[in-house]
């Protein structure tokens, strides 16, 4: 079943005390540094500008009914958050966007630019990460018999092995290489921000003064994690904010008002978002976490108790599992007045947004303010204790910087404002579509 080798290494997968604490920290330790943060936002800024050209090329060569262009946003903010996450991991500019764009055009003559052997590939690894976890599902359901002898499960397996393969080696490759790199140019890689480059810094810096350090299955698995939860995570968030702000055109108008307070007018066609703006945009803020808390893109999870324990009024023997139904907690109207109501003003009227802004060494969290006076874990968007999500800084940083360049520049409306929100839920909510119009707010732009 651990196709990668992920297993005791990495943090998603790991259930090794030890080896999960050393990972954390240097994951922790990278996407914290000032640089990362700058890149990540830096990066946001140029991939929305390239995803705006794209637009602008689709405006221009369909035609356009009152300027308003139609699109599936599902496809392009998939992408958008693939490239985002790639870039920001590996350094290395992705193609999702483009090979997207290209399925709109006859000319398909940029697609030949990737060549598999040769580069990363955003376009064929974010979606072979993603059958990678259906397929854990798939193994841990079909007893070992039927994979081994029923040619239908036997096909899928190999399906899946293969693909664990492919994904092993793509990151084998880009740990070697920039490696390589390293090697040749010391220099150059320590001006470099994305994650895998500061992995490789702090580690060998960990080895030189003998201290704890990774191994490269270890730098492999942690990669391998953050495409994992970092990419599907947030563009859900995402298509979810569009619906529900389209639906409460006075939200949607105050966001504006504060996008537009934040980013006063200017000649320049591109904004160009800094930390500072982002720390502005408090209203966004709350719409991300009224969004998430109507519709949380991770609605369960688990933990199993290490020794005997009490819970709810009852004992529990060591190793129970116990199911968190976070979904559930953001509905209960004992934490939550009329929890069925989209209002991100219970977020920004209150002006306690402290929680994305805490201690991200405190793997215990217990500094987390409570969101309001009832229970500071009535808001779990990203989970809690030990385990919370260590990437929810860069989460919210790539979510309020696409909020922010989106909709200083375009109006958002749905195509079909009667249809309802079609969703699957497995790890996560996923939107199933989403059909939008978008138009620019101001002429000029
Ligand atoms: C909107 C975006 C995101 C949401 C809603 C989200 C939510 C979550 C949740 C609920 C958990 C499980 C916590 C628990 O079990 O209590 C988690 C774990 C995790 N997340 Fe995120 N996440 C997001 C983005 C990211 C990003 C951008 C990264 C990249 C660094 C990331 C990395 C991780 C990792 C590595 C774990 C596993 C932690 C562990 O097992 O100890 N997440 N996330």
């Amino acid at each position: 079943m651990d196709l990668l080798g992920n297993f005791g290494r990495g943090m998603v997968l790991n259930n090794n005390y030890e080896t999960w604490k050393i990972n954390k920290y240097f994951l922790l330790q990278s996407i914290s540094t000032p640089g990362f943060n700058e890149e990540a936002i830096k990066r946001s800024n140029e991939l929305f500008e390239e995803l705006d050209d794209h637009w602008n090329s689709l405006k221009n060569s369909h035609s356009c009914n009152d300027n308003w262009l139609e699109m599936d946003f599902l496809q392009w903010i998939n992408r958008f958050m693939t490239d985002n996450i790639s870039i920001v991991i590996t350094g290395e500019k992705g193609c999702s966007m483009t090979a997207y764009y290209n399925t709109f055009n006859s000319d398909k003559s940029e697609s030949s630019l990737f060549d598999d052997s040769k580069s990363y590939n955003s376009d064929k690894f974010t979606p072979a990460v993603m059958m990678y976890v259906r397929g854990l599902m798939f193994l841990n359901i079909v007893h070992p018999f039927l994979r081994r002898y029923v040619p239908y499960f036997k096909k899928k397996t190999n399906n899946l092995l293969e693909n664990g393969d492919y994904i092993i080696k793509t990151l084998n490759n880009m740990i070697e290489r920039r490696k390589l790199e390293f090697a040749n140019s010391p220099q150059k890689l320590k001006s470099k921000h994305d994650l895998l480059s500061i992995l490789i810094t702090a580690n060998n810096s960990a080895k030189s003064n003998k201290t704890e350090s990774l191994t490269d299955e270890d730098i492999r698995a942690l990669l391998f994690d953050v495409f994992l939860a970092g990419s599907d995570t947030s563009s859900n968030t995402l298509f979810y904010i569009i619906y529900y702000i389209c639906r409460n055109p006075h939200i949607k108008q105050k966001m504006f008002d504060e996008i537009d307070s934040v980013f006063p007018d200017n000649s320049s066609n591109s904004l160009c978002i800094t930390a500072d703006h982002l720390a502005k945009l408090k209203y966004c803020e709350a719409i991300i976490k009224e969004t998430s808390r109507m519709m949380p893109v991770v609605p369960v999870s688990k933990r199993v108790a290490s020794a005997k324990c009490e819970v709810a009024g009852y004992t529990w023997p060591a190793k129970t599992v116990f199911h968190l139904n976070y979904a559930c907690i953001h509905m209960n109207e004992k934490y939550w007045d009329n929890p069925t109501i989209f209002d991100p003003d219970r977020f920004y009227l209150q002006n306690n947004l402290g929680e994305f802004n805490d201690d991200l060494n405190n793997s215990n969290n217990e500094n987390k303010k409570s969101i309001h006076d009832k229970d500071k874990y009535s808001l779990v968007i990203f989970g809690g204790g030990i385990r919370l999500c260590p990437g929810r800084k860069l989460a919210m940083t790539s979510m309020l910087s696409f909020m922010a360049l989106m909709f200083k520049k375009y109006d958002v409306k749905l195509v079909d404002m009667g249809a309802p929100l079609k969703v699957h839920t497995g790890f996560l909510t996923n939107c199933l579509g989403l059909r939008i119009k978008i138009k620019p707010r101001k002429p000029s732009l």
